[in-house]
């Protein structure tokens, strides 16, 4: 970066500086920027101590602007200023480093103009710092919506982490986050919950019999056969390998019974189709109810839930044990 004028000595007008555009006395301000460095950039080379509190406005090629490299906190974002843009202004106004890196992206003129000049054209000039107002709120809002799409994104993905990629249930981590609240506003409003654990019956032999794409189909029939028999406030959540689980909120035990009942029904005549889309054996899960007792975590009722399974598993499988 080596200089090669100074905006006295150039061709440039103050019309060519969108941030004094619309002056009231270009002259007066055209004389306060006499003294101020032209520089010249080849392509692809950086502007030198750009982290100083300087006002960098480009004349001539096109400048890109990356956010934050020094902090380590950059996030990708990288702006292309075109001539009669500036970048600095921030850090002039908190007298803070710049944190953005600057760079040529063809040859480009760049006029420097220091801080304490940029508020001697403050003081001089109100159209500087109406000027600067409206930049400083346009980017506030452009940062803003930014904010806002990383936050919409953010909650995608973390909604995503929560589903499980077979079955499209919810997950284990899904249930983690959610079950403490769940049980918590049960118990301050003295509602009931109820929790059915569910297990596939003798699904290894499945999966040994007919390989293991047809045992995920069958993990696949079995999740559509809960995700459908359930009301919209219930929940139904892959545990883990061919264990699941449905919450109900609101639901005593013998409805909570009734409801399984239902589900296991259902599983008996779903339809799980193998290769060439042809029907397979059908499969059978054994259900555990359990509601939730006065003082009981979410620990205590899984493992009721657990025992009620393992009681449906000893009575012959293909049913319902509370
Ligand atoms: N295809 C498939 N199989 C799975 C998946 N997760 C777990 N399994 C299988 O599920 C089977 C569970 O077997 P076991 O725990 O022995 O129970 P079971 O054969 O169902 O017998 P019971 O529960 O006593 O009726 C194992 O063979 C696992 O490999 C999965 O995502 N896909």
């Amino acid at each position: 970066m080596k200089q090669i004028s100074t905006f006295g000595s150039s061709s440039y007008q103050i019309s060519d500086l969108q941030l004094l555009r619309n002056s009231d006395d270009d002259a007066a301000v055209a004389r306060l920027l006499a003294h101020c460095p032209i520089m010249l950039l080849e392509a692809d080379e950086a502007v030198t101590e750009s982290n100083r509190a300087r006002l960098y406005i480009l004349l001539r090629g096109a400048l890109s602007v990356a956010s934050d490299t020094r902090t380590g906190m950059a996030d990708g974002t990288v702006s292309k200023l075109l001539p009669g843009e500036s970048v600095g202004e921030q850090s002039v106004l908190d007298e803070e480093a710049n944190l953005s890196s600057i760079t040529a992206l063809e040859q480009s003129e760049v006029l420097v103009v220091e801080a304490d000049l940029v508020w001697q054209l403050i003081d001089e000039s109100n159209v500087l710092a109406r000027n600067l107002l409206r930049l400083l709120s346009f980017r506030i809002r452009a940062a803003n919506a930014q904010l806002r799409r990383r936050q919409k994104l953010g909650e995608f993905y973390r909604q995503l982490s929560m589903i499980d990629g077979l079955t499209g249930l919810y997950n284990r981590a899904w249930l983690n986050d959610l079950l403490p609240t769940m049980i918590a506003t049960a118990h301050g409003s003295n509602a009931p919950l109820s929790l059915i654990m569910i297990d596939l019956d003798h699904f290894k032999k499945f999966n040994d019999s007919h390989g293991h794409v047809a045992g995920d189909e069958a993990l696949r029939a079995a999740a559509h056969v809960l995700s459908g028999a359930l009301r919209p406030t219930d929940f139904a959540v892959r545990y883990g390998g061919e264990e699941m689980m449905v919450l109900l909120p609101d639901t005593s035990d013998k409805v909570a019974v009734s409801v399984a009942e239902r589900l296991c029904e259902r599983m008996r005549s779903a339809q799980v189709f193998g290769d060439m889309r042809l029907p397979l054996p059908h499969i059978t899960a054994s259900f555990g109810v359990a509601a939730l007792q006065a003082q009981q975590n979410e620990q205590e009722l899984i493992a009721t839930a657990d025992a009620a399974l393992y009681r449906a598993k000893e009575q012959g499988r293909n049913r319902v044990a509370v």
